[in-house]
């Protein structure tokens, strides 16, 4: 079934921002929109006439009707236009919280406006707002403007930015977004900021020169309301706000005299529409002063894959290195987990020496120095192991370098590093590896390849066996990654034949 996104915020006439953005947004990604709305604003492309606050009673029948019959997995709430409004919407909150079976996750979207022109700036609202509403927001997403309302922080540098979030979460909320589309620092940059579960992330790109740009809180919001409920962690539903956003902004087009609304397109399945996951040691990381370790070492751009990867199988022993590459599978990684096994270097050895012999690719999982020291064709890390791995070592020595991938955020960090290849999982429930809260689905899997297909052979891994091998291989993805589809068949060897029929390999 679709999931129920609730938009409890004010209409705005002239379609560009509040309610019809959200609606909007949430329909691109797939979720059925429903709301309970705060007030009536009369506003066009030049600004808001007025607006006409909407009674608690009105607002509260909205509520009911949809809590009987239509309860939301993620709630997002926008312009509340007065005390009243934000004590109401609390109480029901705080009930939904406590008595839903699923309690849904809240999305708030301070809007700096009301009746007097302002609320945020009332100091009863923002009372209000501190003492019944904050506690209750699971990720709260202000711009600058609003931020330093409801802190009191100027934010003009990264310190800043990160004081004025460990305020916001003092108030109660559990995870932060600070859109950047304010400030222009570094010149000709947008940056955002996302706090969440005890780690910051940020993102930045280029600043998209237009002044159509009605409706992108509400909108980058609403998506991220949106992908929470569809199941995205936030580092993913953050990206792909910015992505939207940014896709938006490029078509924006004018429909009065003034500002025009940002463009609603679809799901963001354009790499330039995506933001750079900042590092340290990047330049817009040393723009930003981050803190680059003694042991940093970057490197991008490895040495590319020739032909297809094909069926890959992944494999812990020498015997079964041995068994695919004679049985045709021209992908085979060696993944021994025991780093202390008295024989790994030189297993190692061998199966680089097998990959000669039969002419298949052989890439060795986490032990990049053996996989230089004998010659490997590439080596396949984790995204924990680009903190410790010596990437340069590992592209000067020509070795292929395949990075694995659990959501987005992921994907464009990979993206950094311009890898041999990106793999993508676990598509399935395993259990050959802990992958508890990483199950991605197809549903990912398919925005996935058209995303990155252009830049990188990708492959899935994960769950996947010859029931699902041609489900997997229809998303468009290069390779299919399987331990158990082989290690765990009766015939391994009618099994490759099969797996390799079912993703259409020759
Ligand atoms: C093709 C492929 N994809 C993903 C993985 C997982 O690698 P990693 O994240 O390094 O985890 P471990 O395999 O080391 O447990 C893989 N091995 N191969
Ligand atoms: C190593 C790894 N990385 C992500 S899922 C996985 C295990 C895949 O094993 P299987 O094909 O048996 O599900
Ligand atoms: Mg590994």
């Amino acid at each position: 079934m679709s999931k129920v996104v609730w938009s409890i915020a004010g209409s705005d006439s002239g379609g560009g921002a509040g309610i019809q953005a959200d609606l909007k947004a949430m329909h691109s990604f797939g979720v059925q929109g429903c709301t309970a709305i705060t007030a009536l604003t009369a506003q066009n492309s030049l600004g808001v006439e007025s607006l006409n606050a909407v009674s608690t009673d009105v607002i509260e029948a909205q509520l009911l009707a949809l809590e009987s019959d239509m309860k939301a997995s993620v709630i997002k709430i926008g312009m509340l236009a007065n005390v009243q409004q934000i004590q109401l919407i609390a109480e029901h909150i705080s009930r939904y919280k406590q008595s839903w079976e699923t309690p849904p996750t809240v999305v708030y979207d301070p809007v700096a406006i009301a009746t007097s022109g302002d609320a945020l700036t009332e100091e009863d609202t923002v009372d209000a707002l501190k003492t019944h509403l904050l506690p209750l927001v699971d990720v709260i997403t202000p711009n600058t403007h609003e931020t330093q309302l409801l802190t009191g922080v100027y934010l003009i540098g990264p310190d800043a930015v990160r004081e004025a979030a460990e305020k916001l979460r003092a108030f109660g909320v559990q995870s932060v977004v600070i859109k950047g589309g304010h400030w222009d620092y570094p010149k000709g940059y947008c940056i955002d900021y996302c706090w969440h579960q005890d780690e910051e992330y940020w993102l930045g790109n280029e600043s998209i020169n237009t002044p159509h740009t009605h409706g992108t809180g509400c909108s980058l919001s609403s998506v991220i309301a949106a992908s929470l409920a569809k199941g995205y962690p936030l580092k993913d539903a953050f990206i792909l706000g910015k992505a939207y956003i940014n896709a938006g902004l490029k078509s924006a087009v004018r429909y009065g005299e003034g500002i025009g609304p940002v463009a609603h397109t679809a799901f963001p399945h354009n790499i330039v529409d995506y933001p750079q996951v900042i590092e340290a040691g990047s330049w817009l990381g040393d723009e930003l002063e981050f803190y680059v370790p003694d042991n940093y070492n970057y490197a991008a751009g490895f040495a590319p894959i020739e032909g297809d990867l094909g069926l890959y199988a992944v494999v812990d022993t020498i015997d079964w290195v041995e068994l695919c590459l004679k049985h045709d599978v021209k992908t085979v990684q060696l993944r021994i987990k025991d780093a202390d096994s008295p024989t790994l270097e030189q297993d190692i050895a061998k199966a680089i020496e097998l990959g000669n012999t039969y002419g298949g690719r052989v890439f060795i999982n986490d032990h990049w120095q053996l996989a230089i020291k004998h010659g490997a064709y590439g080596v396949h890390l984790g995204q924990e192991d680009l903190n410790v791995a010596d990437l340069n070592a590992i592209k000067q020595a020509g070795l292929r370098l395949g990075l694995s991938t659990h959501g987005f955020y992921e994907m464009l960090r990979a993206h950094n590093y311009r890898p041999s290849y990106l793999a993508f999982g676990a598509i399935y429930p395993t259990t050959t590896k802990d992958m508890t809260g990483q199950i991605q689905g197809l549903e990912k899997l398919r925005h996935f390849v058209p995303l990155m297909k252009s830049e990188y052979p990708t492959v899935a891994i994960g769950g996947i066996d010859l029931g699902r091998a041609s489900e997997v291989a229809d998303t468009g993805v290069g390779s299919v990654a399987v331990v158990r589809a082989i290690t765990e068949a009766k015939s391994p060897e009618q099994a490759i034949v099969n797996l390799k029929q079912a993703i259409g390999e020759p």
